[in-house]
């Protein structure tokens, strides 16, 4: 089966225009945030797909504002003295420490499951993000989380962040889409990246975040079997227009892959790959959206494939999307064909109101890292960080107890605001029995 583990969205959510290249996030930038709203918007698409029968899983979020990272900075002294002195000396640092980024968990780690790897165990690399500042701070405590949640050595492996530079750029399972016939048989896994070598087109206005180097790394760490993995190039002229991760132009699961016609450099290429190396009684179902019927820009701003594409336990497939898609008539157009379809498994498509994090560039599938399991994989996973009726009752009322409805930047300077991130943060990994994952528990 497959899992997903959405990121809770953490008590500082705010706009803060930090990511580069990503149009929502500069579009938005300064607005008043929501920070209780969305996590509670988290929470609705949680329990909607536990309740579908998905097997649904909560991480949690990180401390912020991150005083360790400004002391690292050299700020010294006390606490309400460093948050004041950042946010007169360098308002965007504080910012960038700030950030409720990590609930955003397809850009925690690249993941691939025990049935693709060669020791059959499941592997995790959590992603450096090194290619923005906010997003850089991530990794340490990610890869905490990561080994609270997935304990057992038995079944799972944990490697390193790649090295933090840009030569070897990682944002995780954004980039990653996983193809097979069934979860339990061995996949094909499909890595995506912005840049390759010198020789190889390359965006011109926004950064490539995603590397090949680092793609190449991911496959070898994670033993996969190089004849059923792609290092594919992503179309250049979509990032410069605003596609910053693959999952902003591609979903794909079980045994389809839905696409935008402008995605990829080189489809063809794709193509050759699924048909000379797919294995499984189903066949690969390839769904392309033609740029006629929905435009990269309309694709951006409905964020429509960063829809998630889920399986209920009856194998029906499910389109999961932000209600945006069905504020654009052309792409809501576009999803009823699909859904129509009868060459496709797609059945329905699932509306959610996810506007808090929209607005700052993620959607449902950013919201969530999927996890293959097995049945024994299953059973070892930290089992108080499954999402059932109880553990919602227990996360809304903490969220209605800890978070604010309103955040403008300068309240990240507010001194309670850390009290309040840490007081909530501490009870929350007793909610979630992760011991203590915090610097500040530390
Ligand atoms: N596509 C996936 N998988 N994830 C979406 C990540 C959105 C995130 N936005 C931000 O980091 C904005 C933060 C701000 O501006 O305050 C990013 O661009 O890295």
């Amino acid at each position: 089966m497959e899992a997903n583990f959405d990121g809770l969205v953490g008590p500082t959510h705010n706009y803060a225009g930090l990511a580069f290249g990503n149009v929502a996030s500069a579009r938005n930038a300064d607005q008043a945030s929501n920070p209780r709203e969305a996590a509670l918007q988290g929470l609705d698409k949680m329990q909607a797909l536990a309740k579908l029968g998905l097997a649904q899983g909560v991480l949690p979020p990180q401390e912020r504002p991150n005083l360790s990272a400004l002391r690292a900075l050299g700020y010294v002294g006390k606490e309400a003295r460093v948050l004041e002195k950042v946010w007169h000396e360098a308002p965007g640092l504080l910012a960038a420490v700030s950030s409720a980024s990590s609930m955003w968990t397809a850009n925690a780690a690249t993941v691939s499951p025990s049935a693709d790897t060669a020791d059959r165990k499941v592997h995790f690399t959590p992603a450096n993000l090194c290619s923005n500042l906010h997003r850089s701070f991530e990794p340490e405590t990610t890869s905490r989380v990561l080994r609270a949640v997935f304990e057992d050595a038995t079944h799972f492996i944990h490697h390193a962040p790649l090295q933090s530079t840009p030569a070897l750029g990682d944002e995780g399972a954004a980039n990653h889409t996983r193809l097979c016939a069934e979860y339990g048989e061995a996949g094909l896994e499909l890595f995506v990246y912005g840049q390759g070598s010198e020789s190889e087109p390359a965006p011109e206005n926004y950064p490539a975040r995603q590397t090949r180097a680092a793609c190449e790394a991911i496959a070898r760490l994670h033993e996969l079997d190089p004849a059923r993995s792609l290092h594919l190039l992503q179309n250049p002229a979509v990032i410069d227009q605003g596609v910053f991760h693959n999952d902003v132009i591609a979903v794909g699961n079980r045994e389809v892959l839905l696409y935008h016609q402008d995605a990829f450099h080189d489809v063809d290429a794709l193509k050759r790959w699924l048909r000379t190396s797919w294995r499984g009684a189903r066949a690969p179902v390839l769904i392309e959206v033609p740029r006629e019927h929905v435009s990269v820009e309309d694709a951006i701003g409905s964020y429509l494939f960063n829809s998630q594409l889920v399986c209920t336990p009856d194998g029906r497939m499910h389109l999961v999307v932000a209600q945006e898609c069905r504020e654009n008539l052309k792409v809501w157009a576009e999803i009823e064909r699909i859904v129509e379809a009868p060459d496709n498994p797609i059945v329905d498509a699932l509306v959610f109101d996810l506007r808090q994090s929209m607005r700052n560039g993620g959607g449902p599938a950013c919201l969530r890292l999927r996890v293959v399991l097995n049945e024994p994989e299953r059973a070892a996973v930290n089992p108080m960080c499954w999402i059932d009726a109880a553990k919602l009752e227990a996360l809304r009322d903490w969220v209605r107890t800890h978070y604010r409805d309103r955040l403008v930047l300068a309240d990240l300077a507010d001194p309670n605001l850390l009290d309040e991130s840490r007081t909530a943060l501490d009870l929350l990994t007793q909610i979630l029995g992760l011991g203590s994952i915090y610097p500040f528990q530390r």
